[in-house]
């Protein structure tokens, strides 16, 4: 079998060993000299896997992306060669939801806030997998957290709500959800110039799911106004072209990495390897801990859940979300700077989720609140 996969997807060689040939592209969009062979197709969320793309493919039966996003596959004209598809969910989860934690502490603290956490609302724009290991996570500080979700309420899920007017008045609005253009709640756009308008200083606003969710250049005409709220993005419309204008506007700016933890993009290899072998029939038994290489472990006394400074000073001294913003600014403003620097993310010093951290609590309700921020929490005698 001929497998063609992203160089990007990390562990390939060794989780798919004897299975089959593997073949890896660097660029967006795989050459059509091994797609002629290709049986399997393993990406990343850069390659449109569309009718342009399978027309170089004859023989493939098999797609996969390595991420949760799935709106670069065409599943009609997959569909129409009858050939599978699958995504990750959730393999990144809690990378995002460490990603916006990080992203709020550093605001708050910058805007010397960390005292008024318990007074502060959050509204998760989508309940699935990113937004609630960010909810727990905000909810872990003693912030009110509640879920906008409307196709998860009527569904009947009792933690989602469908009012948008609650949305609007919340101190921070974090964004969770795919991209759609159609159906009843297309999110396209759902940031759009007029919602813009009517948020302000106070508020903080976050993007971590897809560029387009949020008009862009609204941004921009909306900040050019002056009071405009906080904003944190991760992710642009029109990938890796992004506006620079809006750069100057944002308080954090990242170049579309808040799900690239090492354990999210093994994640991501793991399971479309596991969905790949399972397709074709093949027996496949590795864990991810198999491939995931192993961290010094550190064991930390608690620092006291109650001081929200000392709190912020570990988890951006674990993950200092701001060097990421850095690297973009002075790097990446440019299309090709935007795909290197994702790219090479962190190639040297891989980033690590806070679980790879033990610490030492002295109270059961210290280690469950340690244990929602992502910590490997245990309990001292
Ligand atoms: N920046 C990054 O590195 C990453 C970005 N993402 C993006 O985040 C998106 C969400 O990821 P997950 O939470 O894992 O997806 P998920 O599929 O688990 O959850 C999405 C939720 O959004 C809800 N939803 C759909 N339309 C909505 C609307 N109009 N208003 C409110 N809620 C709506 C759905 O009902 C669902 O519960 C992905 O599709 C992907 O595009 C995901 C991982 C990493
Ligand atoms: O999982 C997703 O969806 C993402 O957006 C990824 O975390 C980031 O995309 P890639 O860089 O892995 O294509």
């Amino acid at each position: 079998m001929h497998i063609v996969a992203d160089q990007n997807i990390p562990a390939l060689p060794e989780l798919l060993g004897n299975v089959g040939n593997l073949s890896c592209y660097t660029d967006r969009t795989p050459p059509p000299e091994l797609l002629r062979t290709a049986d399997a197709l393993l990406v990343r969320s850069i390659t449109q896997v569309d009718e342009t793309l399978l027309q170089h493919a004859p023989q493939l039966k098999f797609v996969a992306t390595a991420t949760i996003g799935k709106e670069h596959l065409d599943s009609v004209a997959l569909a129409a060669r009858n050939i599978q598809w699958t995504n990750a969910p959730g393999c990144n989860a809690d990378s995002v939801g460490e990603y916006v934690l990080a992203a709020v502490l550093h605001v708050l603290r910058e805007q010397n806030r960390l005292n008024d956490v318990l007074d502060l609302d959050v509204a998760i724009v989508g309940a699935g997998h990113t937004g609630t290991a960010t909810g727990q996570r905000l909810a872990a500080l003693g912030m009110n957290v509640h879920y906008y979700d409307p196709p998860l309420a009527e569904q009947g899920d009792t933690r989602a709500h469908a009012h948008w007017q609650r949305v609007l008045t919340s101190d921070i609005i974090s964004l969770h959800v795919p991209l759609t253009h159609d159906g009843l709640y297309p999110t396209h756009h759902l940031i759009d110039i007029e919602t813009l308008q009517s948020l302000h200083p106070g508020q903080l606003l976050i993007n971590a799911c897809r560029g387009a969710v949020v008009d862009n250049q609204a941004v921009v005409r909306r900040c050019e106004q002056g009071e405009c709220p906080t904003l944190v993005f991760d992710v642009f419309e029109h990938e890796p072209a992004i506006d620079a204008a809006m750069l100057p506007h944002l308080a954090i700016a990242t170049p579309h990495i808040a799900g690239h933890s090492l354990e999210g993009k093994v994640g991501g290899a793991h399971q479309v390897t596991t969905a790949l072998c399972k397709h074709f029939g093949i027996a496949f038994e590795m864990s991810l801990s198999d491939v995931l290489p192993s961290v010094d472990w550190r064991t930390l006394g608690a620092v006291s859940i109650q001081r929200l400074p000392d709190l912020a000073e570990l988890i951006l001294s674990l993950y200092p979300i701001i060097e990421d913003d850095r690297r973009l600014r002075v790097d990446s403003v440019t299309a090709a700077g935007f795909d290197h620097l994702r790219k090479n993310y962190r190639k040297d010093n891989p980033r690590r989720q806070l679980n790879n951290q033990r610490i030492a609590c002295h109270n059961a309700a210290q280690v469950i609140r340690f244990r929602q921020l992502g910590f490997n929490a245990y309990q001292v005698c």
